[in-house]
């Protein structure tokens, strides 16, 4: 059942070597920094956008016009206004992420599960799945908080930063506030993570020319980007719900099955799409720069002779 890492594996007489857990924890922590320096531009533009408010402050017309705006003011510096935070967050979560992938990989897929000609998607899903397991005990808290900030109303915001808010959440409920949540974030990123590793290495084959083991450094981009954008439509409708119960004042909702009742009653099933264009935009450069940073880091660490 479980893969060889590390071992080449003879299928249809090709060698497909997996990297090791180390290697994919290392690569998967240089994908996630590509993630972030390619990826916070796109972010401050969706964030500006959000917090908008009409008559108040400066106004955007859409995207490109909120980056030139910011460009023309702030030079490109704006576009990168607090990145140090998503930065310490994102790169180990990635590198985490992509070590849950190949444990996965161990417990899910047979030896021939990457064959080129008969990808076992099923079984690759179920260990990108994995990743969940071991990224959420780090970001659910995470979220927590960082939906609570974004959330709040900056004319009289409850909470003055990060450290404020975990102190304020954990003396109001301990750690069953800190990780209200938890179970959501979970089934989201489990969901994801399943569509995201499972597009990938299947367009990686696609784009794959016959005769060569790797795609061309544009159909990486192109494999990396489809696939965290097939990651944020199979996650969004999970996220809606883990933000919402997230962010509601205590005692409102019990689970993620409340918050989906009350959408349902109240809003109609369009609701748990809303940020959809916003999160497409960054997707596709940020996921490509991502499995651009991680094959890149993989080949490097080949090149250095580093098992
Ligand atoms: C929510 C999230 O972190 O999605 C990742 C891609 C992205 O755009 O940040 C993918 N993954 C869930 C596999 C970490």
């Amino acid at each position: 059942m479980a893969a060889e890492v590390e071992a080449p594996q003879q299928t249809h007489g090709e060698e497909v070597k997996q990297p090791s857990h180390l290697r994919s924890f290392i690569a998967g922590g240089i994908g996630g920094t590509a993630l972030v320096v390619v990826g916070h531009p796109f972010d401050t533009v969706k964030v500006k956008i959000q917090t908008m408010t009409p008559g108040v402050g400066p106004q955007y017309t859409g995207v490109m016009d909120c980056a030139r705006q910011t460009l023309a003011q702030q030079g490109f510096r704006g576009l990168y206004n607090g990145v140090l935070a998503p930065l310490a967050g994102v790169t180990p979560m990635f590198a985490l992420c992509f070590f849950g992938y190949s444990v996965g990989k161990d417990m899910f897929c047979d030896a021939d599960a990457f064959d080129p000609h008969n990808l076992k998607l099923v079984q690759i899903g179920l260990a990108g799945a994995t990743s969940a397991a071991f990224t959420t005990p780090l970001l659910a808290p995470g979220e927590r908080v960082k939906c609570l900030l974004q959330s709040q109303d900056p004319k009289n915001p409850k909470y003055s930063g990060t450290g404020d808010a975990f102190k304020k959440i954990y003396k109001e409920g301990g750690l069953r506030s800190v990780n209200r949540g938890f179970t959501g974030t979970f089934l989201r990123d489990a969901t994801g993570s399943a569509f995201y590793f499972s597009s990938y290495e299947y367009l990686k084959v696609l784009f794959t020319p016959e005769g060569q083991t790797s795609p061309s450094v544009v159909g990486t981009l192109v494999a990396g980007g489809l696939a965290g954008m097939l990651n944020w439509t199979a996650m969004l409708p999970l996220d809606t719900l883990k933000t919402r119960l997230q962010v509601a004042p205590e005692g409102k909702y019990g689970n993620i099955h409340h918050v989906f009742a009350d959408i349902m009653r109240n809003e109609g099933p369009r609701a748990l799409f809303r940020g959809f264009s916003a999160a497409m935009v960054r997707a596709f450069p940020a996921n490509a720069a991502c499995f651009f940073g991680y094959e890149g880091a993989l080949k490097f660490m080949d090149w250095l002779g580093l098992d």
